[in-house]
């Protein structure tokens, strides 16, 4: 199996602070060189390690707060883990919130060239390929209006054509699809599947459990306090239902 991720031994911790301070009590603490305030730390993962396997679709599903969205910053290297090692082999795209990075003032090429060269593609090459990315989002006419004034679903749209036209090795999808009709999201399926085709990887976060198991080849399904299993997509969206089944009986 030729990897496209592996995370080695991965723990990530979050630390949040617990009192609510006022600016000016921020301010005499800092003159007054006192204890920082207090802070209590979340465990997300512990000690976890898996391998993805290139020309995988792989999908990570879980309830609100498991750390599915941490997983794909640590993979996309936004943030760091605590302990542990993160490899990647390849190009990474990731589109990871709504607009994320999008500059409001900013005109929708503009702001394509700009994740474009955050993605590290030369100014030429975006040129080249910009007329296809307002075709595939549906955008033409729009090329030249901020971006403020598109609509959150228009912003899905150029955002995950501007990700899949560079061609990156691996993409990152944190809930994509929840924005968007359905044309265009059978459009983007489509797409994810010439990536399949051509050996690429994606990593998918979805909550839509009947997009994972069409889309992916294996799941990962983050329990609450950290716990992973990785298997057939049948197999973890059934222990995903399971596990929610059980969370109703106590409540
Ligand atoms: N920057 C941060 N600082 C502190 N805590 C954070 C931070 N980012 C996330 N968390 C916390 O970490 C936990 C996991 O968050 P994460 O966004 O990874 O979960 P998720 O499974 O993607 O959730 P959802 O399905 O709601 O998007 C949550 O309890 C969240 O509040």
């Amino acid at each position: 199996m030729e990897s496209a991720i592996t995370m080695q031994n991965v723990t990530k911790t979050y630390e949040i602070n617990v009192e609510k301070k006022s600016l000016k009590q921020l301010f005499i603490d800092t003159v007054k060189a006192k204890e920082k305030s207090q802070s209590t730390k979340i465990q997300i993962f512990k000690d976890i390690s898996f391998e993805i396997a290139k020309g995988e679709v792989f999908g990570l599903i879980g309830e609100n707060g498991a750390g599915k969205s941490t997983a794909l910053k640590i993979m996309a290297g936004i943030i760091s883990p605590d302990a542990g090692q993160v490899h990647v082999h390849g190009s990474v795209a990731a589109l990871l919130e709504i607009g994320l990075g999008f500059h409001p003032d900013l005109t929708g090429t503009e702001n394509a060239r700009l994740y474009g060269s955050i993605l590290g593609i030369d100014r030429k090459s975006m040129k080249e390929l910009m007329p296809q990315i307002f075709k595939f989002a549906e955008l033409e006419g729009y090329e030249h209006v901020p971006i403020k004034r598109y609509s959150s679903g228009m912003q899905v749209r150029l955002a995950f054509s501007v990700a899949t036209s560079i061609d990156p090795d691996i993409l990152l999808l944190d809930e994509v699809f929840s924005v968007g009709d359905k044309r265009f999201q059978t459009k983007s399926f489509e797409k994810i599947k010439s990536f399949l085709d051509r050996k690429k990887t994606v990593l998918l976060v979805t909550h839509d459990l009947k997009i994972a198991e069409e889309l992916c080849t294996r799941i990962m399904f983050i329990r609450k306090r950290g716990k992973i299993e990785i298997g057939p997509p049948s197999e973890m969206i059934e222990k995903y239902y399971d596990s929610l089944k059980e969370g109703l009986i106590r409540v």
